[in-house]
């Protein structure tokens, strides 16, 4: 079944060009397995780029998904054009009537900020707390993470001595749990970020546990026993040039970043990484699709 997105959504084009199916809102389907509903919140600077890394692995399943946007109503875009956020963008006040299966809450460049100190942090809060009752699973994405971690569970993040950078192996600690059914016992993820949460404090945790884990950069992947809510801290959604596009962007500004770990060729900031991470990430978006929304989401909400 393809994803089904606004029209004229730009991503449509760049999915269009990867074979991936993908149906405009306007067309109707009827089918006896309903299709799922996925609310993304959007919070990267680059908004774009960040729907078409998300819909890529969205529209790898047999389930219909389709997709809405969040914006948020108390935070002025930067990076992002308002007629972007009009177009395709809802504020909380048009959806929190509704349920959705599934929610996507991604990263932000706000992790040197105290999370009071975010301008939307309120209205975060508010949506947060909506989706206790109005959200079957929430998959938090690197600040989201931390976001859903100090809200939720009351774990605050702290700053590393250098940021953490480059693609990093993990081991799964959890083989029987769905969220990694199928995964190696070991594989790669991208990370970038300056801050981090402490293993013992989500290890000890009564409510949370520990999916994946690196030595060098420390959990990957934790999520509460519930299901609820899953928390990643690196970014498996991102393109294979993504962090070269960030580590240029910091030298083009005078930041001395260090090269990142483990992902050009021969170390070589001219040469072109390779995609090592996509197959866990195809996998990590439709286990979660699968078993902590489709299987666990009530087919009529009351
Ligand atoms: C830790 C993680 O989650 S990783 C994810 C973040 N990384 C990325 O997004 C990588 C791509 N980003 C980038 O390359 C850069 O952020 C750029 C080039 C897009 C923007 O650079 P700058 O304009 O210098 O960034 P600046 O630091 O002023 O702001 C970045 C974002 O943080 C937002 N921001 C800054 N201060 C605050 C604040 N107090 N409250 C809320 N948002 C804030 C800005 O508004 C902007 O987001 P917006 O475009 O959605 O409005
Ligand atoms: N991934 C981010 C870290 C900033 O929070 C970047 O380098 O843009």
């Amino acid at each position: 079944m393809p994803i089904r997105i606004p029209a004229q959504l730009p991503a449509k084009e760049i999915l269009e060009q990867e074979n991936i199916f993908v149906m405009e809102e306007e067309r109707a389907v009827s089918q006896d397995i309903r299709p799922l509903n996925i609310l993304i919140l959007n919070l990267m600077p680059e908004k774009q780029k960040t729907e078409a890394h998300l819909l890529r692995y969205l529209g790898n399943t047999p389930i219909q998904v389709n997709v809405s946007f969040l914006k948020m109503t108390t935070h002025d875009s930067k990076n992002t054009s308002k007629y972007h956020l009009d177009t395709f963008y809802k504020p909380f006040s048009e959806i929190k009537e509704k349920r959705f299966d599934g929610m996507i809450i991604t990263g932000s460049p706000v992790e040197h900020l105290p999370f009071e100190e975010v301008d939307y942090w309120e209205e975060l809060q508010d949506i947060m707390n909506w989706s206790k009752e109005n959200v079957t699973s929430t998959l938090h994405i690197c600040w989201g993470a931390q976001a859903a971690l100090y809200h939720h569970y009351g774990i605050n993040k702290h700053e590393l001595p250098q940021k953490c950078f480059g693609i990093f192996e993990h081991e799964v600690l959890q083989p029987n749990e769905n969220l990694v059914r199928g995964f190696d016992d070991y594989f790669l993820a991208p990370h970038s970020r300056y801050t981090d949460i402490s293993y013992e404090e989500i290890a000890n945790h009564p409510e949370l546990q520990i999916l994946a884990h690196s030595d060098k950069a420390g959990i990957f992947l934790m999520g509460s026993k519930d299901g609820k809510n899953i928390m990643a801290t690196g970014h498996l959604e991102y393109s294979a040039t993504t962090l070269a596009e960030e580590y240029h962007r910091d030298h083009q500004r005078g930041i001395q970043t260090q090269l990142p770990e483990n992902y050009f060729p021969n170390d070589d900031p001219k040469e072109t990484p390779l995609h090592r991470w996509k197959s866990h990430c195809s996998l990590l978006f439709s286990n979660w699709l699968n078993y902590y929304v489709y299987q666990t989401t009530p087919y009529e909400w009351d």
